[in-house]
């Protein structure tokens, strides 16, 4: 059985976690006291903890323990300022890490954070690097939010700094997810916010419960590791659940690759490095030959793709995960970044030059009373 951790820092990753933990306990509602009593059901042995510095943030969790909840005290906020949240990480990291120690030993981490705020992408680099120090044989998947442009420059350079810093860790890859790209499921925010959440939710425990299924055709852990280590070790998800007007296979596993499907903007025939393809199913559905020339054609894009099949009752599920060879998207992201980083730079000399004029009015004078 495989050994999970799961850890959602800072509010987004908090709330994402509240999603698993929500699609582990069936979708429904909590109650008031749920908090000290739920009892997620997950495939595998499954530990989560949210980690903030803002005890709001964590009180606002609905599916996640309380005994799950770790509060980090930084006694002014980090003003999404990322230098404030590695000072608040090192001054705590003992307690944060003995939390985890706590817990036991672990297979793999997620570890689920925005880039762009204060806590959680200052706080996750640092994290992922204590992991690999404390547990050598663990591997570390980032799942890392990327912001909606129009947030505003600091979280846009945030997003450059943060992402730079977990793409140059030496851990296991990063599935990308990107709130502008999934705007589209919501007019407003707050929704948009829940639908993008349970979406990812989902994804991530249709991969857990896979990893530690008996499946027909095996991919295991090693397997999604090679995968995550592929191309820029850069990579997204891709999912899709067929109805009963079409329960062909096929289509689903190309469903799963389509653009709509995708928690990132990719084109996975041009971009893909490696990917591994998981069907779950009633055994009717699951053509063995038509899955395997489904998964061939993908094969002629992406380097190397591993299948996985899984027998469970009902229509055809894909899930597909690649690794990227070329992420356009991310550097027109840095473009965006740069571009405000120097506008703010021109404005502040600007305000300085003017500040310095008003004052040269004044400079051979003294105070007369
Ligand atoms: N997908 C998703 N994104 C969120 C959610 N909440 C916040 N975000 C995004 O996360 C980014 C801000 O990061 P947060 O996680 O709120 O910040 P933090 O890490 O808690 O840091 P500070 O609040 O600055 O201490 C913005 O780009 C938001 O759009 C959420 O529930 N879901």
């Amino acid at each position: 059985m495989l050994n999970v951790l799961i850890l959602g820092v800072g509010q987004c990753g908090n709330r994402i976690l509240d999603a698993v933990n929500k699609e582990a306990m069936g979708g429904g509602g909590a109650s008031k006291i749920a908090k000290y009593c739920l009892k997620p059901k997950f495939p595998s042995r499954v530990e989560t903890v949210a980690i903030n510095t803002a005890i709001n943030d964590l009180k606002e969790l609905r599916y996640t323990t309380a005994k799950d909840r770790l509060h980090v005290p930084n006694l002014h906020g980090m003003g999404a300022n990322r230098n404030v949240g590695k000072q608040a990480f090192m001054d705590n990291r003992d307690s944060i890490m003995g939390e985890i120690e706590k817990r036991g030993d672990f297979d793999i981490a997620f570890v689920l954070t925005s880039t762009s705020g204060g806590t959680g992408s200052s706080f996750s680099p640092l994290l992922i690097n204590e992991l690999k120090r404390q547990y050598p044989n663990i591997t570390v998947v980032t799942v890392a939010i990327l912001p909606f442009r129009e947030e505003g420059s600091i979280y846009l350079q945030n997003a450059a700094f943060s992402m730079r810093e977990l793409m140059e860790l030496d851990a296991d890859g990063i599935i990308l997810a990107d709130n502008q790209y999934m705007k589209r499921f919501s007019g407003d925010i707050a929704s948009a916010y829940d639908k993008i959440n349970s979406t990812i939710a989902k994804r991530l425990l249709f991969l857990i419960e896979s990893l530690d299924s008996e499946m027909l055709s095996v991919t295991d852990l090693g397997d999604f590791k090679t995968v995550m280590n592929g191309g820029l070790r850069i990579g997204t998800m891709g999912y899709y659940q067929a109805d009963g007007k079409n329960n062909s296979v096929k289509d689903a596993i190309e469903n799963s690759l389509k653009p709509n499907n995708l928690l990132y903007p990719a084109n996975v025939a041009d971009d893909a490095a490696r990917a591994m393809v998981i069907i779950q199913g009633s055994r009717e559905h699951l053509d063995v030959d038509q899955i395997t020339k489904e998964v061939e054609k993908i094969t002629a894009s992406a380097g190397h793709v591993f299948k996985g099949i899984v027998v469970k009752k009902g229509h055809p599920r894909v899930l597909s995960v690649f690794t990227l060879a070329a992420a356009p998207e991310l550097e027109s992201i840095y473009a965006q970044a740069a571009r405000g980083m120097q506008d703010e730079k021109e404005k502040r000399s600007r305000a300085r030059k003017q500040l310095d004029d008003a004052f040269a009015h004044i400079e051979d004078l003294e105070e007369i009373y």
